[in-house]
Order: structure tokens, then C-alpha cells, then sequence
């Protein structure tokens, strides 16, 4: 990447963009919400059930100006989700500035990795064991969304769940390749601990992006 470039990525004034679509939101609290989703390269984060591993590698993915990616969300909606990739890589302040300028209402998927940046009105925080969220995010967690690939992952959401603040929702989602083992224990441990909410990733269902 040409210095001046990386530069600006550097700065999050240019950002490396995976790509970008108008969907339904299909996972946690806004499931079934029409929103524009903002996929940002890079992550070094590394779950090995990822199903979007061809956004790790930040350098395959078009560094991109802040002003081109507002234009073209703010052709479809007024709901944007910023996911990635891990979005928190990079510093998300001129992206979200510029985005509510233009009074768009803002979600972000993260795992809470890297240090907080960004205006949003709705973060959801996805916790990995491999690489644990900042101290700083649980507080501002508005959902905790615990992937559950095996039983100890349970174990996990509980450790994390101890963390965020009173107001934070809680979900479980089963990690896509093995639900069909874990959605019955997930169902089973919800009724049980009904703090926690089944999330499910319906746009999987549904043949949507
Ligand atoms: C691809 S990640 C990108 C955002 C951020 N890096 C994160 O992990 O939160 C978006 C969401 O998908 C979840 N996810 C990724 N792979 C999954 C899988 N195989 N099954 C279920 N959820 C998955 C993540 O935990 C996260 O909540
Ligand atoms: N429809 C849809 N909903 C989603 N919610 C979170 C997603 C993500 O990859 O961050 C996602 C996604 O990739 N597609
Ligand atoms: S943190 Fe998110 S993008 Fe990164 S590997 Fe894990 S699920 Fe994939
Ligand atoms: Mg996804």
C-alpha cells in the first residue's frame, strides 16, 4: 500500500471495505430489520468457525474513502451495521461522524478486541475467548451475543455475561456449522437460565446475505 494511503487508513479517514449491502439485519435484538451493512477487511482475531475468513486479511480489500462509503449507504437506509471483519482494527471515529451527519442511525458487530472508537447507537458485542474484549467495552454493550460451538462455551457466556452492564441483553447463538448438535442444549439451557435469548443467524435460513 502506497504510504499516503496507509496514511489515511492509518487515521480511519480511508477505510479497507470488503463490501457493503442492503439486507435484513438477521442476528440478536434487530433481527428482521432492513439495514445496510458496512463489511470492513481485517482481523486478527482468528476464530476457527469464522464464516467470513476472507475478510481477515486487511491488505485484499480496496482502501476506500469515508465519503464514497456514506454516498452509497446513504442511498438505501437509515439503519447501518458496520461489521467486518473486526471494524474495532480500525479507527471508526470519521467513519460514524460522517455517517451521522447524515442522521443514520448506527449498529456495529465486534468482538470488543481493540480499544472502543466510533459513535453508535447500538453495539453488539460478540466476545472471543482467543483474543478477550477491552475492559472499557462491557460497559457500553447494549447485547452480548456468545457464539456456542461446544458445551464449554456456555461456561464462557456466563464469564462474559458477569461483565457487561445491567441493561446489556443477552443472547446465545449457535455457531452455524453445529447447530444442529447445539440448538437443543441451547434451548435447553435457555429455559433453564432465561436471563438468556436464542439468537439465531436467520438470514442464513432465509438465502439472504
Ligand atoms: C463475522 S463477525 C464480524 C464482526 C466481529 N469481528 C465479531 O466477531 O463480532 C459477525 C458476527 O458473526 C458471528 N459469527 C461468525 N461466524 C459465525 C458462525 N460460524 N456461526 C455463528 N455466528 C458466527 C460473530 O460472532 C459475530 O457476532
Ligand atoms: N443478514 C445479515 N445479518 C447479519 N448480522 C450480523 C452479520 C455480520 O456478519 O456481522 C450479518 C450478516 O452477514 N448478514
Ligand atoms: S472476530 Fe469476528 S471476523 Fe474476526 S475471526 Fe472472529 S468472527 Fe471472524
Ligand atoms: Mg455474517
Amino acid at each position: 500500500m502506497k504510504k499516503d494511503i496507509k496514511a489515511l487508513v492509518d487515521k480511519g479517514e480511508m477505510l479497507p471495505l470488503m463490501e457493503e449491502f442492503y439486507t435484513i439485519q438477521g442476528e440478536g435484538f434487530h433481527k428482521g430489520t432492513a439495514a445496510y451493512f458496512i463489511r470492513v477487511g481485517g482481523c486478527d482475531v482468528g476464530c476457527h468457525w469464522c464464516d467470513v475468513k476472507e475478510s481477515w486479511n486487511a491488505e485484499l480489500h480496496p482502501p476506500t474513502d469515508i465519503d464514497t462509503i456514506v454516498n452509497n449507504a446513504a442511498k438505501y437506509s437509515k439503519t447501518i451495521v458496520v461489521t467486518g471483519g473486526e471494524p474495532l482494527t480500525w479507527n471508526m471515529d470519521p467513519l460514524t461522524n460522517a455517517l451521522k451527519s447524515k442522521g443514520m442511525q448506527l449498529h456495529i458487530e465486534t468482538s470488543g478486541a481493540y480499544k472502543l472508537s466510533g459513535t453508535w447507537d447500538w453495539i453488539c458485542l460478540s466476545p472471543k475467548k482467543i483474543k478477550l474484549p477491552t475492559e472499557e467495552v462491557y460497559e457500553f454493550a447494549h447485547e452480548l451475543k456468545v457464539i456456542i460451538f461446544n458445551k464449554d462455551d456456555f461456561k464462557f457466556a456466563e464469564e462474559q455475561a458477569a461483565k457487561v452492564n445491567k441493561d446489556c441483553i443477552l443472547y446465545l447463538q449457535p455457531e452455524w456449522s453445529k447447530r444442529e448438535k447445539m440448538i437443543p442444549l441451547l434451548v435447553d439451557y435457555v429455559m433453564e437460565n432465561p436471563k438468556w435469548k436464542v439468537s439465531l443467524q436467520t438470514h442464513k435460513y432465509l438465502n439472504i446475505p
